[in-house]
């Protein structure tokens, strides 16, 4: 039997950050794919180079808690690890801040207000997970959006589906430095997740940009 306790990140070939440290490419090459009439994902795989060094200061460094929530009268732990950075707080590696700025003066126009917290959710193995859900609380359930995340570490697969469930749900592995980006009607029509599994996964961090206001 695999055991999933025993797996550690994989580092990824080519991605050496040299002397500087990790760093982020240009956002030309962007995708967009659409999700219906308003919704819709950017993607750029590969965006920030150095991802692995990243991941590793990331997961050494920043104080992580882990979440406890009551659910049917019992106390769970959130499967995964949290921590969270306002804007006037300092972003717990500078070439966040500079991802940060990257992605507000590229979305200047469409979101019209720029990105200021960072969420952080540190996934340990294959049993952390997040479950369907729409970052709902705040104006993302009554106003267009974005999130934008940033994925270190292991690839984990991102799932979508319209809000309420059923087909068709789309698939995309994000890690080693990848950009996701939900746009539009998103949050309040569709819904993501990262799903548990039972192979053998390596950890992966993600960070999530988001508007004031939005969670
Ligand atoms: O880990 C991810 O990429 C997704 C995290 C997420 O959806 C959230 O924290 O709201
Ligand atoms: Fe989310």
């Amino acid at each position: 039997m695999p055991t999933t306790a025993a797996v550690h990140l994989q580092p990824s070939l080519f991605d050496d950050p040299g002397p500087a440290g990790p760093a982020l490419g240009p956002l030309t090459g962007m995708r967009r794919e659409a999700l219906g009439p308003d919704a819709w994902v950017d993607l750029l795989p590969g965006w920030l180079h150095g991802a692995d060094r990243l991941f590793e200061q990331l997961a050494a460094e920043v104080p992580w808690w882990a979440e406890r929530r009551e659910m049917y009268e019992r106390t769970v732990e959130v499967p995964r690890l949290l921590a969270s950075y306002r804007e006037e707080d300092a972003p717990p590696h500078p070439v966040l801040g500079e991802a940060r700025a990257a992605l507000s003066e590229h979305y200047a126009r469409e979101l019209r207000e720029p990105f200021r917290t960072l969420g952080l959710c540190y996934y340990r193995d294959g049993r952390d997970s997040v479950a369907w859900h729409g970052d709902r609380i705040g104006r993302g359930a009554s106003r267009d959006t974005m999130v934008a995340i940033l994925s270190v570490g292991e690839p984990r697969p991102l799932l979508l589906r319209p809000r309420g469930g059923g087909v068709p749900v789309l698939r995309h592995r994000l890690g080693h430095g990848d950009l996701l980006v939900m746009g539009g009607s998103c949050q309040r029509t569709w819904e993501h997740a990262v799903p548990k599994t039972a192979r053998p996964v390596g950890p992966r961090i993600s960070v999530q940009f988001r508007p004031r206001g939005v969670s």
